[in-house]
């Protein structure tokens, strides 16, 4: 019998119909990234960490960062994109900053590719993930990529007792400098001062967005970043997310991380749908929280 014929080729085409293409390419032997085209836009993604790496609608540059220095490999988290903190943000016991879910595996679910975008659905399921998370559960994300964006995560408690996580969808964008960004939805909002410590701290305007900066704001609606430099507003509407995490690390603390490119914390903004207080998630029961983006020229 012959040996079955693997593509060998660097990209391989997963799904494609008269609307659109994914495509998987091999950047090493254990990462990879599906590219998505389609004409109302291109992305990638990676099944490591379920993570979105860039989405860019027609005639719109560029909506998510990417670190030039990222690390594309197995079991590290990816500076840029979307990575996912899941099932804790922030730190947790002796475990590590943001949880598991942006290092780990997903599984594609499936691939539906429309004349309205390409709707992709991933997973991550699993028990004893972490010492310190143990619980049984199973993630959907369901990710539809068109002229606009939309992330949802459903949340399912599989285990047998009531467990809770806190996340973030925390989200890299692209912008012209962090000094030209204003999020005037933010000016209302009672923050929490990651850097000095202070929670409760009555709101004030945010004039710009320049780093170092790490606030929890308590708002649970829609923002929109407006760019000066770059004449675009992007939209961002969420649910089920209580809190949104503003963080640049600026130019002291960027120059101490090995995966931020020289002058790259100038790059971005991150603007993250979040619950950074414990969620929980009654046995056998499902949660779902999403966001939805959206970008405009000025
Ligand atoms: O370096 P990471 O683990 O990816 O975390 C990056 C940043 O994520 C969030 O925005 C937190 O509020 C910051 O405190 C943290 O520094």
């Amino acid at each position: 019998m012959l040996p079955i014929e693997v593509n060998s080729a660097e990209f391989t085409s997963i799904a494609k119909n008269e609307y659109g293409e994914v495509v998987e390419s091999k950047i090493s032997d254990t990462f990879s990234e599906l590219i998505l085209s389609h004409e109302l836009f291109s992305a990638k993604l990676t099944l490591h960490g379920g993570h979105v790496l860039n989405w860019q609608p027609k005639g719109h540059d560029e909506v998510f960062w990417m670190s030039k220095k990222a690390q594309l490999e197995n079991g590290k988290a990816i500076r840029g994109g979307i990575p996912i903190c899941w099932p804790w943000f922030g730190p947790y016991n002796d475990a590590g900053n943001h949880g598991f879910a942006r290092t780990s595996l997903w599984q594609l679910g499936s691939i539906d590719i429309n004349s309205a975008g390409i709707k992709v659905e991933l997973v991550l399921e699993g028990e004893k993930r972490s010492e310190s998370w143990t619980h049984k559960f199973k993630v959907t994300q369901i990710l539809m990529f068109s002229n606009s964006f939309s992330q949802q995560l459903e949340i399912e408690n599989l285990s047998n007792q009531d467990f809770q996580f806190s996340n973030a969808l925390h989200s890299y964008f692209s912008v012209s400098s962090p000094e030209n960004i204003a999020i005037p939805d933010l000016n209302s909002a009672y923050f929490d001062d990651k850097i000095k410590s202070i929670q409760g701290c009555t709101p004030s305007d945010v004039f710009n967005c320049v780093g170092p900066i790490d606030k929890i704001y308590h708002h649970n609606s829609s923002m929109t970043m407006f760019d000066k430099g770059w004449k675009r507003a992007i939209e961002i509407k969420k649910s089920n997310s209580t809190q949104w995490v503003l963080w640049n690390p600026g130019k002291d603390i960027a120059a101490g991380m090995s995966d931020i490119h020289q002058q790259g914390e100038d790059e971005f903004v991150c603007l993250e749908a979040a619950n950074t207080n414990w969620v929980i998630v009654p046995k056998g029961e499902k949660v779902s929280l999403s966001q939805e983006i959206q970008v405009y020229k000025l």
